[in-house]
């Protein structure tokens, strides 16, 4: 397959034909059902901890399938289900065309308009990113919902005011500003779902410790519409619209929750 993509001759179900991984027993996004959540004490003895960094001129870039932003600073996590620190690599999103869909991971079968993934890799156990990709225990990656407000987020707001600027791809700027990566969670991250699973564009590496947090955080139309005025390629081409892979059967994997 030349180049895959969310189209109809390159898109998700055609995956399977390179990268037939995405067959496999723990592949993402899934559909969260609450109720078949297993409850898991553990996960709030040893609670989910964030130590993000400021990054002084952070990288955003549009790869063509998504906008991706770059990070150098020494971003950490540890706790909850992982064993071990995981750095901060880089955070990307996926949105829909329209707010009824965008996001990969779905709540009781319902979309939202948009999903913010961070990526994290096992930097106790492996020297780079690239040497994490492919392992079991080598990423973990923060799943957190966006929906629909009449404010913008104000965190996001120093990105999309500037989209315009990484609209075409292989496009990439410097944020002027510091920017902590902080201000893109939500105000409650001891609430999540968590489950073994898989990158969600190939190579589809069943990877990650993936972690989706209750809480969405709130965005305004206008920035839901900066994120589709992106455009695949170069000026004239198709925008960057339900760039989403559907979910995967959960299969025999157990789903927890950090709550009740
Ligand atoms: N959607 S995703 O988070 O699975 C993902 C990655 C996940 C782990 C490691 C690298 C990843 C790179 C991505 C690049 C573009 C879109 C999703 C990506
Ligand atoms: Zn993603």
């Amino acid at each position: 397959m030349a180049t895959w993509g969310y189209g109809n001759d390159n898109g998700p179900a055609t995956w399977v034909k390179s990268f037939p991984v995405a067959a496999g027993t723990r592949q993402s996004p899934i559909d969260i059902v609450p109720t078949a959540a297993k409850c898991d004490t553990k996960l709030t003895e040893n609670p989910l901890t964030v130590n993000y960094s400021p990054e002084p001129a952070m990288e955003l870039c549009n790869p063509g399938l998504s906008v991706k932003a770059n990070i150098k600073s020494k971003s950490v996590i540890k706790g909850g289900p992982l064993e071990g620190e995981y750095k901060l690599e880089q955070f990307h999103l996926h949105w829909g065309s329209a707010d009824k869909q965008g996001s990969e991971h779905t709540l009781n079968g319902k979309m939202f308009p948009a999903e913010l993934h961070l990526v994290h890799y096992n930097a106790t156990k492996y020297s780079s990113f690239g040497e994490a990709v492919d392992k079991p225990d080598g990423l973990a990656v923060f799943g957190i919902f966006l929906k629909i407000s009449d404010k913008p987020h104000q965190g996001l707001k120093s990105l999309t005011d500037v989209l315009s600027e990484v609209q075409y791809k292989d496009k990439s700027i410097n944020i002027k500003q510091e920017y902590n990566p902080v201000c893109l969670l939500p105000d409650n991250i001891n609430k999540y779902w968590t489950y073994l699973g898989s990158l969600t564009t190939p190579p589809l590496c069943e990877s990650v410790t993936w972690i989706v947090f209750e809480e969405p955080i709130e965005v305004s139309e206008d920035q839901m519409k900066a994120f589709r005025a992106l455009c695949c390629g170069e000026c004239g081409s198709a925008p960057i619209v339900d760039n989403y892979r559907p979910p995967l059967p959960l299969g025999n994997r157990q789903l927890r929750a950090s709550f009740q």
